[in-house]
């Protein structure tokens, strides 16, 4: 599933790189306001920082809501308090788009992730020229050298990557590039099986300075505790916020779980 949803992704870049080149494409990404600081926005708090998804549908879930208007979403998910905001950018089965992330950045002053499978310097000159300040590295699907070239070509860029694990070993290997924002996915990318318990197993192990992320397996305030309990300064929700009726009202109740 997870190489099909890279293949997928990286095609999808080719056709857009034949309508805009990669010379133009820089162009537009090095005249963006400069990225927000991520590490900053989401460094330990009193309050656990949420990042809140745009998320419509998952190859896990399906269709998961009709989101006419992601601008005035993000723009609720901000009123409740989301330090961050991720966009699901990838076009087959999340049914999301660049567009989404360049409404959205247009919207919210919190930074910005682009939530893609990236495996190539295009896709984050994309992210930048529509204005994220994040971009997502999942490390499954990258060898290292490649994991090393991708979260650089970020940083030269002034963006962060939330460099993404599923296992202790892929946790070690973000830890090898200097991940400064390392997020724990609970969700198993080959049987969709959640495994929120992974995140405490390694939450000790995080260097002091680098910013803690717990993703997935979010439905209710105790979810959060669990993982601020465990250490979280930031857990990433889409689901739960999505499908619910007051995204607002929901990252406020997440926020004081
Ligand atoms: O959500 C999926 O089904 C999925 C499948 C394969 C790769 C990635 C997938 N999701 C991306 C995410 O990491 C989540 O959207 C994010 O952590 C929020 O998860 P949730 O709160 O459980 O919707």
């Amino acid at each position: 599933m997870l190489d099909d949803l890279f293949a997928g992704s990286l095609e999808d870049a080719a056709r857009r790189r034949e309508q805009l080149p990669t010379a133009q494409l820089e162009t537009l990404a090095l005249e963006q306001t400069p990225a927000i600081d991520a590490v900053a926005a989401l460094s330990r708090a009193e309050l656990v920082h949420i990042i809140a998804e745009v998320k419509r549908a998952s190859p896990s879930r399906g269709l998961l809501a009709n989101i006419p208007d992601p601008a005035e979403l993000a723009t609720a998910y901000a009123r409740g308090g989301a330090s961050a905001i991720s966009v699901l950018t990838e076009e087959r089965k999340f049914l999301g788009s660049l567009d989404d992330l360049r409404a959205v950045r247009a919207a919210v002053d919190v930074p910005v992730l682009r939530k893609e499978f990236i495996g190539e310097e295009y896709q984050i000159l994309e992210a930048r020229a529509a204005g994220a300040d994040l971009i997502l590295l999942i490390v499954a699907s990258l060898d290292q050298p490649t994991l090393d070239r991708l979260k650089r070509f970020t940083e030269e860029l002034g963006m962060t990557a939330l460099i993404e694990a599923h296992t202790r070993d892929e946790f070690q290997r973000a830890l090898d590039v200097d991940a400064r924002v390392l997020g724990v996915n609970a969700r198993d990318l080959k049987t969709f099986e959640m495994h929120p318990e992974l995140f405490g197993e390694l939450a000790s192990e995080y260097p002091e300075g680098v910013v803690k992320v717990a993703e997935s397996a979010v439905l209710r305030p105790e979810h959060v505790r669990a993982y601020r309990d465990a250490g979280a300064d930031a857990v990433l929700v889409g689901e739960a916020l999505v499908t619910g009726d007051d995204p607002a009202a929901s990252i406020q109740e997440f926020r004081n779980a």
